[in-house]
């Protein structure tokens, strides 16, 4: 047994630190009855233990097992200090882990087998005496020695009125309930139970604040994620805003530049044909040969043969109109498919007697060469056959002799024209066919 003044000592030191730290809430006034202004340490036992029974439980009833810390501070021998149940000054997680250290430590001192216990009636008499007034020594009523173990002090779940700030008993820890049951005749299960429950509390409140940062820190880096992708796909957005208002200055400039060289082509000419911008109606005259009408592009390009010449492939943009007068005027403009470079060409007139379907055909062609064709028109179809021909006194050889053409609208709306012609060298041949598709009205 330790010396009484040193014991004495040692309860002051550890009253002078805990009291003020006692935790409100930890435990109620029927939990934690207030030392007797008789007490034996001289003072109120400390309130965060709840009772009498938990602050003996430092003090030991087997010993002294207490030692001062070097910081001053009293340490139990489980290494347990009043330091370690100070939330404010080392945290609260720490506090916490004090808490459950305090309680495996207490469990475990008590079963130590090497400390001798008290026999059982011996206990039962001190407890019994404790709520008393002093815990010093056995109480002189040995009539409480006969009570059962079902006290006052025997260890039950502390109801939820005892402690509002406890969360329910069915948060108790298994092992912790069990100690408490188990150690029915030991002097400080509700003590020690009402802290593990306050503690197993805490702690819980503790994992859902940890688990609330990091789940709030999850979400902070997918809004920073997501806001570097929107940055990014605005970046993708500015630069493709850019490019179509390029397209479209280049577009308007293509317009501009189209229309200075139609002016260029016809500087007074358009404005002469149509002052009121109104196009000028077809003579009727002309009508069987309205499907002639427009501008037409080579598609595909057009396919030249003769016995004499290799095959070859042209481009040929055929523009075919009226001014109202009762014929069209025509021109041909073939250009080489790679190089675009003009090769033939040709314009002139397609009359037709009126209210007949014959057909004169006009052409002066860059060859030197002015003919007249002659044919019928019928529907959607004109064939027609040289009737004169014509040429420059230097004109290259060999000469052409005779002219066929074929002109029709086919099923798939696109204007078609087969040249056949005959030399002085060959026999009427096929030389040029080739397809329009119409790009204009
Ligand atoms: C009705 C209109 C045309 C006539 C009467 C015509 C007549 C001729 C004749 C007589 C020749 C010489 C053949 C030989 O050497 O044996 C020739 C050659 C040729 N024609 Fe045509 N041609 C016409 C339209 C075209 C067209 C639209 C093209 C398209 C680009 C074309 C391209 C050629 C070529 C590449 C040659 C061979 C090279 C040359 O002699 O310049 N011709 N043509």
């Amino acid at each position: 047994m330790a010396k009484p003044e040193s014991r004495k000592a040692k309860r002051a030191a550890l009253q002078g630190k805990a009291t003020p730290r006692a935790a409100p809430g930890a435990a109620s006034p029927e939990q934690a009855p207030q030392a007797p202004e008789g007490s034996p340490d001289g003072g109120p036992a400390p309130a965060m233990f709840g009772s009498q029974g938990a602050a003996s439980a430092l003090t030991g009833d087997a010993g002294d097992e207490n030692a001062t810390s070097p910081a001053g501070g009293l340490v139990d021998k489980s290494g347990i200090s009043m330091d370690d149940f100070t939330p404010l000054g080392s945290g609260a997680c720490k506090f916490i882990g004090s808490l459950h250290s305090y309680s495996f430590s207490s469990k475990h001192t008590r079963e130590r087998p090497s400390v001798p216990r008290e026999p059982v009636d011996r206990k039962r008499l001190k407890r019994d005496v404790e709520p008393g007034c002093s815990g010093t020594g056995p109480g002189p009523d040995k009539g409480s020695v006969q009570s059962p173990p079902t006290s006052s002090l025997t260890a039950t779940p502390q109801k939820p009125s005892q402690s509002p700030s406890a969360p329910p008993a069915d948060v108790t820890p298994q092992p912790a309930a069990e100690a408490v049951q188990s150690e029915q005749s030991d002097a400080s299960p509700m003590s020690i139970n009402e802290v593990i429950l306050s503690a197993s509390g805490a702690c819980k409140l503790i994992d859902s604040l940890h688990s609330y940062c990091f789940s709030s820190r999850q979400s902070k880096s997918q809004v920073c994620c997501l806001r570097e992708q929107v940055e990014k796909k605005n970046g993708e957005l500015k630069a493709l805003r850019q490019r179509v208002s390029r397209s479209d200055s280049q577009v308007r400039q293509l317009q501009e530049k189209l229309a200075e060289l139609r002016r260029v082509s016809f500087p007074y000419l358009s404005s002469l044909l149509t002052p009121g911008h109104e196009p000028a109606r077809m003579n009727p005259v002309v009508e069987p040969l309205s499907w002639m009408l427009g501008t037409w592009l080579s598609d595909p390009p057009g396919a030249g043969t003769f016995p004499t010449l290799q095959p070859f492939q042209y481009l040929e943009e055929a523009h075919i109109s009226h001014v109202g007068q009762p014929m069209l005027n025509f021109s041909f403009s073939a250009f080489h498919p790679d190089t675009h470079k003009p090769m033939h060409r040709e314009c002139g007139f397609i009359r037709l007697q009126p209210d007949t379907n014959k057909v004169a055909f006009v052409s002066a062609q860059n060859t030197g060469i002015v003919e007249v064709e002659e044919g019928e028109v019928n529907g959607q179809e004109l064939c027609i056959a040289s009737h004169s021909i014509a040429r420059i006194s230097f004109a290259r050889e060999p000469h052409v002799e005779q002219i066929t053409r074929k002109f029709r609208l086919n099923s798939e709306g696109k204007l078609e024209q087969t040249v056949s012609m005959a030399t002085t060298t060959q026999p009427l041949t096929p030389h040029l066919h080739v397809t329009y598709k119409k790009v204009t009205p």
